[in-house]
């Protein structure tokens, strides 16, 4: 990853854009969505920019840029058809430590933007690290395709929601669950459908289940998932999800780092295969740790590279270690 990829808040803060032609305006209009006040300076403005600034929209000083239109200023854009103008922005704001970004100069960017996908609260944002930017632009557009506006709706019901689940669901980890079971089940697909009553009436009930079942506490489960000859998208959908699920990793050393990629970043990654210089832990050892992962209530995955469909015998003894909790279950690859 050559950037770090952040989502700044300017609500409600002055932002300045150098230049008042097409670009430079695109760009303001990028600010304003995200609630900033947008100052443009150029001598020159374009019509879309006189459009704006007649709605009230945009404040535009019609004089050539000076440092001194740094002042206050949270971030700065510049887009002058000027080299030697975008040049001096670049210096003036970065010897006042403001975040800058000179349209395709990445030499001359302390950030680059990247291409938008508005779902909000849902955002969605697309760089190739400015490597291609129409790229970024094709792959937003083939994202927007399948991520319609309902997400937004979607988001915006569990963001209703946050606070009372916080309130009758003490544990995190019972709070993190219960998001991912809303997420992958009925509540999801009611919302994504549009009855967002019906997905409200299937939370509150999801809810007060969970409240239940936390009451009697819950326990982990422990899956068995083979993960294929190494390439990361030759892995079942459904090895995926569990992937994208689990508490703790449990691997070896036929799982490449590609595949463990795919799993959340804050899930525990332990490794029990064999190296050169390194014993395997014996599968006794293995099917302990399984089990007192699984009874600290986690989700664990027992991740084993290799072949993507296990053979007969190789299920057979693999279920044979499957440790005796409830649940514990495989999926071939
Ligand atoms: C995403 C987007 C956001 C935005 O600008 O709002 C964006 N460029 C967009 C479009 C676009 N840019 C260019 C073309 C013409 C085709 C072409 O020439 O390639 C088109 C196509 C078009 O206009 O459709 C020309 C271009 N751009 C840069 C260079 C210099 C270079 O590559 O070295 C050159 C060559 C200049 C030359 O030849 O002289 C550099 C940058 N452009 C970036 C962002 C940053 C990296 C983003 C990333 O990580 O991918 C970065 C580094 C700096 C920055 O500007 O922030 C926006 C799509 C928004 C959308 O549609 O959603
Ligand atoms: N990222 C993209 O998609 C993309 C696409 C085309 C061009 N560009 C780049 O963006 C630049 C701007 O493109 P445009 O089409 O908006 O240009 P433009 O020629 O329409 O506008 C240039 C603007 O810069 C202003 N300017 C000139 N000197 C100035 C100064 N001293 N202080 C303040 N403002 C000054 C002018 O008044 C004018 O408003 C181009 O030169 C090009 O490098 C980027």
């Amino acid at each position: 990853m050559r950037h770090l990829p952040i989502f700044m808040d300017v609500q409600g803060h002055d932002c300045l854009v150098v230049g008042g032609g097409s670009v430079a305006v695109r760009k303001a209009g990028l600010l304003l969505e995200a609630g900033a006040k947008v100052t443009l300076v150029a001598p020159e403005a374009c019509k879309e920019l006189l459009e704006q600034q007649s709605a009230g929209r945009m404040i535009w000083l019609a004089e050539s840029f000076a440092a001194r239109h740094l002042a206050g200023r949270m971030l700065v854009i510049a887009a002058t058809d000027d080299a030697g103008v975008n040049r001096r922005v670049y210096a003036a704001a970065r010897s006042r430590s403001l975040p800058v970004n000179v349209a395709d100069q990445p030499a001359l960017c302390s950030f680059i933007l990247p291409a938008v996908i508005d779902r909000a609260p849902v955002t969605i944002a697309v760089s190739s690290g400015g490597t291609a930017p129409v790229l970024a632009r094709h792959l937003k557009t083939r994202l927007e395709t399948f991520i319609p506006h309902t997400w937004g709706r979607l988001a915006g019901l569990l963001g209703g929601w946050r606070g009372e689940v916080k309130r009758r669901l003490s544990s995190p980890l019972a709070r993190r669950r219960f998001w991912e079971d809303a997420l992958e089940g009925q509540v999801a697909s009611l919302a994504l459908a549009g009855d967002t009553v019906g997905a409200e009436a299937c939370l509150a009930q999801a809810l007060s289940a969970a409240v239940d079942e936390g009451v009697q506490g819950q326990g982990g489960e422990v899956w068995l998932v083979g993960a294929g000859p190494g390439d990361p998208e030759l892995l079942t959908l459904k090895a995926l999800r569990l992937l994208q699920r689990a508490d703790v990793i449990v691997y070896d050393r036929l799982v490449g780092p590609e595949i463990l990629a795919l799993a959340r970043r804050e899930a525990e990654r332990v490794f029990v295969g064999k190296r050169a210089s390194d014993h395997a832990l014996p599968q006794e050892a293995i099917s302990e740790l399984l089990v007192r992962l699984a009874t600290e209530g986690k989700r664990v995955l027992r991740l084993k590279g290799g072949i993507p469909s296990f053979s007969d015998a190789a299920a057979r003894r693999s279920s044979a270690w499957l440790p005796p909790i409830s649940p514990s279950r495989s999926c071939q690859g």
